[in-house]
């Protein structure tokens, strides 16, 4: 467990309270607009990389017979205004469970966009804890380095987030069945940990493949398939259970251990994968929301930088 004191460091955190008073009405909205707009992008950038094992694109709807591009899409429109005012509520220092109104409207709004289909719900979580981290970090003067935003969202709201990953929850999630059923982790643990696929895994995977002079797609894919062969995916679990899983790792590691996008064939593998994923009804949507989550954090750097 890292101490409060070591996060303060890493997120070089000043006086929040005085230093939100700087910025007028305006500019907390004209920022929650620009982080809002980024995470619709980097749900947009998920949806059209192809080929996504077994996942929707504008391609084809991989292992999905209720959902497809356009359906993401009518998703994503929704929810273009929880991203700002979850952003705005973390520029406020709200507490988690005022973040978590906001997350479970935005899963109604989805909803309602999406006809009942879920495209989106660990998204709203992990983008959206990543929004309000944004805006609090903003708000104290912190600047937007990937550990400084994992730091921001501990220390304001890991505790609660903890106590989030150890309830029940009021209404039964395939989530919550796969916990019990296989006792394996998923989305809670990734939000009570601060998101560790996402800064421990996906983005050095898109990092390293950025040093080697990969192409945009090539880092994406790279990096889904590293958060593939590491994350417990809830959703993979629940449609095949541990063999499911182990088809599922197995696929990452082999393409990982071939050099991934920098093999010549990467494309042809990355086909094969897909073939097999849709066979087998496999769809690991955990990686995929993730890998959107990895896109996040690397465009609110960028922001930082630019
Ligand atoms: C904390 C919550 C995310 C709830 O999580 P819970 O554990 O209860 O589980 P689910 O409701 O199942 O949702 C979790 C979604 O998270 C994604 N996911 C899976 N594994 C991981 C992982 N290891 N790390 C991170 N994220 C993960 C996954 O999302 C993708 O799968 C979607 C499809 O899932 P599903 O509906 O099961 O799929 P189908 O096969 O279509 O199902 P059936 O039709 O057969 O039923 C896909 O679209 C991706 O999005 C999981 O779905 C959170 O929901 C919560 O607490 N919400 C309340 C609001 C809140 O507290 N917010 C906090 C502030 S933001
Ligand atoms: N592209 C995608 N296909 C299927 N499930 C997903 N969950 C998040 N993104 C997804």
């Amino acid at each position: 467990m890292i101490s409060a004191t070591a996060l303060r460091k890493i997120g070089d955190i000043g006086d929040g309270a005085q230093t939100a008073r700087r910025f007028s009405l305006a500019t907390q909205r004209n920022f929650s607009c620009e982080v809002a707009r980024l995470a619709v992008r980097a749900l947009h950038a998920e949806l059209c990389l192809y080929p996504k094992p077994g996942l929707v694109s504008p391609v084809d709807s991989g292992s999905h017979t209720d959902m497809d591009a356009g359906t993401f899409m009518r998703s994503m429109f929704a929810l273009r205004h929880y991203f700002k005012k979850i952003c705005l509520a973390g520029w406020r220092d709200a507490s988690f469970s005022q973040l978590k109104k906001l997350g479970i409207a935005a899963e109604a709004a989805m909803l309602k966009a999406t006809h009942g289909v879920n495209t989106h719900r660990g998204a709203i979580f992990s983008l959206g804890m990543l929004c309000a981290a944004a805006g609090r970090a903003r708000a104290q003067g912190t600047a937007l380095t990937p550990a400084a935003l994992r730091a921001v969202m501990l220390i304001r709201w890991g505790e609660e987030l903890a106590r989030h990953a150890g309830e029940d929850g009021s209404t039964p999630s395939n989530g919550l069945r796969v916990a019990a059923r296989y006792a394996v982790s998923g989305a809670r643990e990734e939000g009570a940990l601060g998101l560790p696929s996402v800064f421990d895994v996906g983005l050095p995977a898109l990092l390293a493949a950025r040093k080697r002079g990969a192409t945009v797609t090539e880092e994406r894919i790279d990096a889904l398939y590293t958060l593939m062969a590491h994350i417990s995916d809830s959703n993979v679990y629940h449609r095949a259970g541990p063999q499911g899983a182990q088809i599922v790792r197995e696929h990452a590691e082999r393409f990982l251990a071939q050099g991934g996008t920098a093999h010549a064939n990467w494309h042809a593998d990355a086909l094969h994968s897909h073939q097999v994923f849709v066979r087998h009804r496999l769809s690991p949507g955990g990686a995929a929301d993730l890998l959107a989550a990895c896109c996040l954090v690397q465009s609110l750097a960028a922001l930082e930088k630019a």
